[in-house]
Order: structure tokens, then sequence, then C-alpha cells
């Protein structure tokens, strides 16, 4: 008996001992300990920055001397942070480290499976990926049809704002979440032929929890997927039992959707949406190959999550930082006025407003400035900037590290669309690559700059935006999370006299 319950103790340690090895030339990071690995010296860090990336940078200054990669553990998931623009540039064009993660966190989002265009990899995610492409298109994704539904948005955004004003000169508004329903409408419009209004019940609650969902997460997991017992044995404190609870309130809104979809649908009426196209497609050829209800349910949640948050949450940056430095929205509205005129600005105008355009970019440099990529994975066992890094390791794009870098980007955290402007043209330089590079490359990155470009130009001819009388400035101090928002804040919109 003794001897069985010794055997079993030295097995534990043993097993114990090896979590905290690790492989050979493995990226430079702190220690792992046994079963939580590098969190506590992670967490201690993030008391003091409060920041996942400013703890990031603190460790890379720690442990990494060539700056280029951060090895961490984090319970059971082995993380490589990629820190530098070359280090990046040799991750993502590497197809080995091509693949999605899988486990727990990224798969009870979809109901336990591997389903979507976001968080997939392999057949599934290269067909479906190319379906959804291709068929988007036809309702105008990426081309004419796109710039016409942001316009339209833009218009239904200021007659919102003047029926709020209601014949006054100004009001107060919420701004932080001021343009998601307009977002979300250009691009349901072509997922699936609806536009909400932002005052509809559904829409203010689906906002309301996803910020919550947002910011209760980081792009690299949560408690419960770096330590899945603990959906078990702690559901509620590890954040398990919210994450379900919420995803299931949007499983809810997309499956009704669709279900009114499949009742109206007509199989000799031309489609009129992607949800149309697909229900086409499940009646034709029955759920084969990566085909099904749950994928169509699942690109929906993709679409509805990387599509609305990453674009409202780039707008609230720059609105927060717009109604602080006045001087940048006055060189804004001075180049809207002098281009446009009173006419309502669209895409087109675009090439002849270098300002505008690079306060798009700007806005995108400050949200992305403050968000990790999504996620990716080695397939295999590979190598990256000379390291080691074993199959099924996460490996994360740290873009704050290089959009946030002085050298890169002088006086990083200052709002000024200037860095982008040379000789009085736009000039993007090759290390900014805010929608990532190469296979996984950002889906939505022509329609993310349309419609920052459209709103923001729209709303700043017919309003200027100033601080709240008797509230500080909107805050610096961001709200963290999976994607980084600003924190919530008022503005005084006031409407501009037209001569
Ligand atoms: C400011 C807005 C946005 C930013 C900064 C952004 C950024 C990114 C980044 C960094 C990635 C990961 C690339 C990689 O893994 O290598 C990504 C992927 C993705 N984005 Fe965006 N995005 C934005 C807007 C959008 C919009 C509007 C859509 C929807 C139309 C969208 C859909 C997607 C999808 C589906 C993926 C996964 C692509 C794949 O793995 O094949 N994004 N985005």
């Amino acid at each position: 008996m003794w001897l069985t319950v010794l055997v079993v103790i030295l097995i534990i340690v043993i097993l114990l001992y090896l979590d905290t090895l690790k492989p050979k030339k493995f990226p430079p990071g702190p220690k792992w300990l046994p079963i939580v690995g590098s969190a506590l010296e992670v967490n201690k860090i993030r008391e003091n920055t409060k920041y996942l990336y400013k703890s990031f940078k603190e460790l890379s200054k720690l442990y990494s001397k060539d700056g280029h990669l951060l090895g961490l553990k984090i319970g059971k998931d082995r993380i490589v942070m990629v820190n530098t623009v070359e280090a990046n540039k040799e991750m993502l064009y590497n197809e080995d480290i091509d693949g999605r993660p899988k486990g727990i966190f990224y798969q009870t989002r979809t109901w336990g499976e591997r389903k979507g265009v976001l968080l997939t990899d392999g057949e599934l995610w290269k067909e479906q990926r190319k379906f959804l492409i291709k068929h988007l298109k036809e309702f105008g994704f990426g081309r004419k049809g796109m710039s016409e539904i942001a316009f339209s948005e833009a218009g239904h955004m200021v007659n919102d704002i003047l029926e709020i004003l209601d014949n006054k000169d100004n009001a107060i508004l919420p701004m932080h979440n001021f343009f998601s329903t307009y977002i979300l409408n250009t691009l349901w419009t072509m997922m699936a032929g609806i536009r909400y209004k932002p005052s509809d019940p559904r829409m203010v609650l689906l906002q309301a929890i996803l910020f919550e969902l947002f910011s209760a997460i980081d792009m690299v997991g949560c408690p419960f997927s770096h330590f899945p017992v603990l959906s078990i044995i702690a559901p509620k404190s590890s954040g398990y039992t919210d994450f379900v609870s919420i995803h299931k309130r949007i499983w809810q809104f997309l499956r009704d959707e669709i279900a009114v979809h499949k009742m109206r649908f007509d199989p000799n009426k031309e489609d009129k949406d992607f949800m149309d196209v697909y229900v086409r497609a499940l009646r034709e050829y029955g759920e084969v190959n990566t085909y099904s209800e749950g994928q169509l349910v699942a690109t929906c949640l993709d679409m509805f999550m990387a599509g609305t948050e990453t674009t409202n949450k780039s707008m609230s940056f720059a609105f927060s930082y717009l109604v602080r430095e006045q001087e940048v929205q006055k060189k804004a509205q001075e180049e809207i006025d002098r281009v446009v005129g009173n006419r309502q600005p669209c895409l087109d105008d675009r090439p002849n407003m270098p300002y505008n355009e690079a306060l798009v970019h700007e806005c995108i440099r400050h949200f992305m400035g403050r968000t990790f990529g999504v996620p990716h994975r080695a397939l295999r066992n590979t190598t990256l900037a000379g390291y080691n890094i074993p199959q099924d390791t996460m490996v994360v794009s740290n873009f704050p590290n290089i959009l946030m870098d002085e050298v890169l980007f002088p006086e990083p955290y200052s709002f000024n669309p200037d860095r982008f402007i040379i000789n009085g043209k736009l000039c993007l330089p090759d290390f900014f690559f805010p929608f990532g590079l190469s296979k996984h490359r950002c889906m939505g990155d022509v329609l993310a700059k349309c419609n920052i470009f459209v709103l923001t130009t729209t709303i700043l001819q017919s309003f200027s935006l100033l601080p709240a009388p008797g509230e500080p400035l909107p805050s610096l101090e961001h709200v963290d999370g999976a994607t980084a928002s600003a924190a919530p804040f008022n503005a005084l919109v006031v409407r501009r006299k037209t001569e």
C-alpha cells in the first residue's frame, strides 16, 4: 500500500518537473512553474502595467536579448509573442504557422466544433473563406455597392443625430459605441439584407453584451482556456458561464435570422444576400464537404464579431482623440469643406483627401496599437527568428510592440494623421500592416477603411465634437480585452454652421 502511494507521488513529482521544462531552443521568456507556467509572473507585472501588451513589453525587455520573440506558457498553452517587424513578416509568410488554435476557448464559441472562418484552418477554412468572399462580392463587398451602402448609412447617421438635436444646436452624446450599428448595417446588408436602427432594443442589448464579452477576454484566451478544468470546477469565476451565455444569445439572434431566410426562400427568386446564397447551396447539395447550417451560423458569428467590433473600436479611439485634439478635427474639417463642400462625402472623394485618409490609418494604428493579432498555431515543428517553435504552439503578432514603437512612430500615443503624409500625399510605410499579411490577412480591410472614411468625414462635415461641459476629457486609459476600446466617454455634438 505504502509503496503504491510512494510510486504515485513519485510519478506526480516527475510529471510536475517535466511540466517546467522548456523545449530545446524555445524563445526566451520567464520560468515555467508546474501547472501555472509563467502565469504568476505575467499577472504580477500586469498589476503594475494594467495592460497585457505593456506586461509583454516589460517581459520582453527582461528576457529577450534580440527582442524578436517572447516565449511563455500560461497554464497548458505554449505562447510565442512575435515582437518585431522582421519576425512578424517571417511568421505570417511561414505556412507551418498557418493554423489557428484549437481548444475549449476557441471551440466553445461554436458549440464545441471547429467552424467559421476566423478561427479555423485547413480545408474547411480554405473552402469557406473562398465561398464567403466570392458571394459577398455579388452583394457589393469590396466594390461600388459597398461604398453606396456606407454612404447611405452615413446619411442615416446624420439624420439620427439631427433627430436627437431636435432644433437645438447641440447635444451631449455617448460616443464609445456610437458608430457600431451603422458599421454593422454595412456588413449585414450584404450578409442578411437587413439594417437596424441604433435604438432597436435587440441591437442595444447585443452591443452591450458584445462590449462586455470583448472586455472580459484576451485574444490569447482567458482563465478557463488556459486551465480548462476551471470550466468544470469554477465555471462562474473562470468566466466560462458568462462566455457560454453571451454566445447563446448571439447564436439565437443569428439562428432567428437564418430561420426567416429559410422560411421565405424561393428557388425561383434571385438571392438577395449571403444567407440566401448559403440556404440555396444547402437546399441544392445538402450538407456536403464543409458546408452545413452550423457553418453558416459560425460564419455569421465571425463576421458579426470581426466585422463590427474592430471598426467600431478604431472609431472610438479616433473620436476620443478628436475631442481632445481640436486642431486635428479642424484640419480634417478644413479639407472636407474645401474638397467636398456641401454635398455628402463619398468614397470617391478619398484620393483627393489625404489628411482624412491618413486619419483613417491613424485611428486603426491606435486600435491595433493596443490589440494583439488573431492567434496562429504551428501546424508542425518549425523555426522562427532562429528559435524552435514546436507543433501546436500558439504564435501571436504583438502589434502594439510595432505600432506603438517610438522609433517607427515617433510620439506614438499622440494622434497625428500627418505621420502618414509625405509631400502632401498619403504614404504608408512597409512596417505598417495592421490587417496582417499573407493567407490569413484580414478579409474586411477594404470595408473597414471605407466605413471609417465615409462615416468620419460625414459626421465632421455637419458637426463638431467638443469636450462635454463639466465632464473630464475622454480618458487616455483604454479598456483592455480581446480588442481594445477607448474608455466610454461623452462629447458635445455641435451643429456646424453652413454658409
Ligand atoms: C479596423 C478594422 C479591422 C482590423 C484592424 C482588422 C484586423 C485583422 C487582423 C490583424 C486579422 C488577423 C490576420 C492574421 O491572422 O494574420 C484579421 C482577420 C480577419 N478579419 Fe479583420 N480587421 C478589421 C476589420 C474587419 C472587418 C470589417 C471584417 C469583416 C468583413 C473582418 C474580418 C476578418 C476575418 C474573417 C479574419 C480572419 C481571416 C482569416 O483567417 O482568413 N475584419 N483582421
